[in-house]
């Protein structure tokens, strides 16, 4: 990405006379892969908003008129955050079917998912109002991103709240796995008491293989190593090994020397079924596996078959090609058809995706995806975005009257920003900034000595520019 572009700055002035502020978001268009602005969308002015004297912040909107979703059951410090700036929240613990979820997201301004919700395309395109996307969790690859950005959508996540969770859980696993825990608890749980020490080991000394040495690979290397382990990793980037880890040069070169191997890479197009018949050969025999990143990354039809054959001595799943929407009795539709032959395996230990899934996890993913949210919204500062440039003026407040912020998300085609330049070099222009992200860019512009009156025109002509994808002035 390229550095911020800082176009022009000039001294802002103290002396502001207007004593209320308010603002507004229009929609971005439901089917054009990029938006022209129509006469339906959206109405000028936004809501009028009193400043309260203890209010710091600027509120662009009628905050009551926020409308916010929030699925997957949220922790509760993200929606005391957003609660707390007057915004309407419906919370649910659950996801949705696609067909409720369409007819929810029709109207909301802002929508909170963890990695459930699918906003594919043909969803997001259902979303008149649509200005945001928290996903509270680290993975984004539920939602369609470049679709999202092309319609304005900004979509923030928590890069790494989660990670100490999930390596953590991987650490009990491969202790776990390597005593063949799960099976001697089964049996007492049956009533059968099995003591046994045949191929039961120790994991010190041995060989843990990181597939993606990323925030949650790095920080198993570091706890795996203080258990005495031997860390290899593969990435496919060149990566600082931590303490004496040693990155390999391919994936085989891992498996043939893994006495454990676990999985820590993004769902992309290149991780599908990375784990796949080819792979188990190259596995040391007797090595185990455990997959805590997506379902998709590893062939569960091959897993069963390197396991009955001997080759994988235990594997722990977290994650599943497809995941019910809600907690209760899904198990055979989350397995599909090899649902009871995974189930009978020995050593096998299947989790619902709870890698992520800690008090403290979760209570510091709700606050940073809430105050992302709440920082976009409210200033329209984009810092954190996985799908939009990374733009950021200092946030304005409440005692800087007659100002005015405006965001323009646009197509990056040339010639934008004269003709952006000389709808706003009518007015005072104190900071402008402008990056851009693939087809999309986004400009943010503070104007002083700015009247009410003068900002309908503003935005106006600002929407009527080709290369506009979606408008907000906030004051
Ligand atoms: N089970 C659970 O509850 C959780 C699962 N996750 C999953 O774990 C994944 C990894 O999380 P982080 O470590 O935070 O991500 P990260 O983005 O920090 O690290 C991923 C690493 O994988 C590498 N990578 C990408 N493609 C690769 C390939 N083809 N081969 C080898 N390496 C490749 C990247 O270069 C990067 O270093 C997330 O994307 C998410 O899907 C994340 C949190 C919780
Ligand atoms: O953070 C992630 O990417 C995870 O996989 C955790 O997802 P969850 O919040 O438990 O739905």
């Amino acid at each position: 990405m390229s550095p911020p572009q800082d176009i022009r700055a000039t001294p802002s002035n103290s002396e502001r006379a207007v004593s209320t502020s308010f603002g507004q978001q229009l929609s971005t268009s439901p089917s054009a892969a990029f938006h022209t602005p129509t006469a339906s969308q959206g109405s000028w002015p936004g809501h009028l908003v009193q400043r309260a004297a203890s209010e710091k912040q600027l509120k662009p909107f009628n905050t009551q008129d926020v409308k916010i979703l929030l699925l997957e059951n949220v922790n509760k410090s993200g929606q005391e955050i957003l609660k707390k700036q007057g915004y309407q929240v419906e919370a649910l613990k659950t996801s949705l079917p696609e067909d409720e979820l369409i007819e929810k997201i029709k109207d909301v301004h802002v929508i909170g998912i963890r990695s459930k919700t699918k906003l594919t395309e043909k969803v997001l395109s259902k979303a008149n109002n649509l200005l945001v996307v928290g996903c509270f969790c680290i993975g984004t690859n539920q939602v369609d991103l470049d679709y999202a950005a092309r319609q304005g959508i900004a979509v923030f996540n928590s890069p790494f709240a989660n990670s100490r969770s999930v390596a953590e859980l991987v650490i009990a696993e491969i202790i776990v796995l390597a005593r063949q825990l799960g099976d001697r608890s089964n049996e007492m749980h049956r009533g059968t008491w099995n003591k046994v020490s045949a191929k039961c080991w120790e994991i010190r000394g041995k060989t843990l293989g990181i597939v993606g040495y990323g925030h949650i690979g790095s920080q198993l290397s570091v706890l795996a190593e203080a258990m005495g382990m031997n860390v290899i990793y593969y990435d496919v980037v060149t990566l600082m090994a931590l303490g004496t880890a040693r990155q390999v040069p391919t994936l085989d070169d891992l498996l043939n020397e893994a006495d454990f191997v676990t999985l820590h890479v993004p769902d992309l197009p290149e991780t599908r079924n990375m784990i796949s018949t080819k792979q188990f050969e190259q596995m040391k025999t007797g090595a185990y596996l455990i997959n805590a990143s997506r379902g998709s990354v590893v062939d569960i039809a091959a897993l069963i078959k390197a396991m009955n054959g001997g080759k994988v001595a235990g594997a722990a799943l977290d994650v599943y090609p497809h995941e019910p929407a809600a907690n209760g009795d899904y198990f055979n539709a989350t397995l599909n058809s090899w649902g009871d032959e995974l189930r009978n395996l020995n050593n096998i230990i299947l989790t619902p995706h709870i890698g992520g899934s800690t008090e403290e996890a979760q209570r510091a993913i709700g606050i940073e995806v809430s105050e992302a949210l709440v920082r976009y919204i409210n200033q329209g500062i984009t810092l954190g975005s996985v799908n939009l440039p990374e733009v950021q003026l200092r946030s304005l407040t409440l005692e800087e009257e007659n100002t005015a912020r405006v965001i323009y998300i646009h197509k990056n085609v040339p010639g934008v920003l004269r003709r952006v330049n000389e709808i706003l070099g009518d007015h005072n222009v104190d900071k402008q900034i402008s990056d851009n992200r693939g087809d999309v860019a986004y400009l943010m512009a503070d104007i002083s000595k700015v009247q009410v009156g003068e900002i309908k025109d503003l935005y106006e002509s600002l929407e009527g520019l080709s290369s506009r994808i979606a408008t907000r002035v906030l004051y």
